[in-house]
């Protein structure tokens, strides 16, 4: 059975039952069973041909599934519905932005397709382009656009009509480190103020820690896990990790960790880390070491993050294939 997230307290936004996508022979998303709570930001992550945009579009119902079903605000995705419900989610990735027009006119055809208050547009779109960074350039050509700035529009796009949930692909894909980093901040202040629901579909994993409640990973199409960051990193990570620098030799400090009762692992750099059933035991390793004659010179604590997770996670996904296969 596949895994699935709860995100308790929060009434689910989006949730996927069994879902599925196959082109011929090949599983493209198989059972895909997830649920995302009102104002939480969840990650989809995975490696490349992994069905991240596949699950988005199947999502949206951009793309009809094999098999399974998606609720949207607790209503079951159809055609009956589907227009209704979609005016409710933005998503960057829905279509291409016209080349032969400006910023400004993209997102007013957008406003007008989304239905967005003829009094109010002409605001609201200098809102978004403001907040996104493209105030000085609004009008124009996005022919003559960067890609980043392309970008940047696809997202004021997606957000302009205020939707209640927003699906994300790569968005800060093309962008330069101080533009993702903005991006960010906008994406958690909608997130955190206006109580916007996010899916984000990313490769960047640094500072994801910032954004993410929620990650799902895929691998071949499969949930390989999925849950609250906390919870996922918590349940790997039991112990608390330190990293301990050291002068002297440091097998020596080592034998000293092993004969406190740690379980010291050397590293290339000469430093060592030890998982600790508690950081109260800190204390008491220094004074071991001290008393051995080993200078600490630092004793870092080890937090691991959802990079960590990620490689991990892969990592684990491919020896089960491999044991599989073998
Ligand atoms: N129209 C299609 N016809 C056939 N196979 C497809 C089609 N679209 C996607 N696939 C296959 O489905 C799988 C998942 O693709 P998808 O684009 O969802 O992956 P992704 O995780 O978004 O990858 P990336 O990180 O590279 O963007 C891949 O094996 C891909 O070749």
């Amino acid at each position: 059975m596949a895994a699935e997230t709860r995100t308790a307290g929060a009434a689910d936004v989006l949730r996927a039952d069994g879902l599925a996508k196959r082109y011929g022979d090949r599983d493209a998303v198989a059972d895909l069973t997830l649920a995302v709570g009102t104002g939480r930001a969840f990650g989809l992550l995975g490696p490349n041909g992994a069905g991240k945009t596949t699950s988005v579009r199947l999502l949206t119902g951009l793309l009809p599934a094999s098999a399974g079903r998606v609720e949207l605000f607790g209503e079951t995705l159809g055609p009956g519905n589907a227009s209704r419900l979609r005016a409710r989610v933005g998503v960057q990735t829905d279509t291409e932005l016209y080349a032969t027009l400006s910023a400004r006119e993209n997102l007013r055809i957008w406003g007008d397709l989304f239905d967005v208050d003829r009094r109010r547009l002409p605001g609201r779109i200098d809102e978004v382009l403001e907040m996104l960074g493209l105030a000085s350039r609004a009008d124009s050509l996005v022919g003559e656009f960067s890609k980043g700035m392309r970008q940047k529009l696809a997202v004021a796009r997606a957000v302009l009509h205020e939707p209640e949930l927003l699906f994300l692909d790569e968005p800060t894909a093309d962008l330069d480190p101080e533009a993702a980093a903005d991006l960010v901040d906008y994406l958690r202040s909608l997130i955190r103020a206006g109580g916007t629901t996010v899916v984000l579909c990313t490769h960047q994993l640094h500072g994801l820690e910032a954004l993410c409640d929620d990650l799902g990973i895929l691998v071949d199409g499969r949930l390989v896990a999925t849950g609250p960051v906390d919870d996922l990193l918590a349940a790997r990570w039991p112990t608390p990790g330190f990293r301990l620098e050291v002068g002297g030799d440091p097998a020596a400090a080592a034998r000293t960790i092993a004969a406190a009762g740690g379980a010291p692992v050397l590293e290339s750099d000469g430093a060592l880390t030890v998982a600790l059933p508690t950081e109260d035991r800190v204390p008491a390793l220094v004074a071991a070491l001290v008393a051995a004659g080993v200078p600490v010179h630092a004793v870092v604590p080890l937090r691991p993050t959802i990079t960590d997770y990620y490689f991990a996670t892969v990592d684990d996904a491919a020896a089960r294939r491999e044991e599989a296969r073998a």
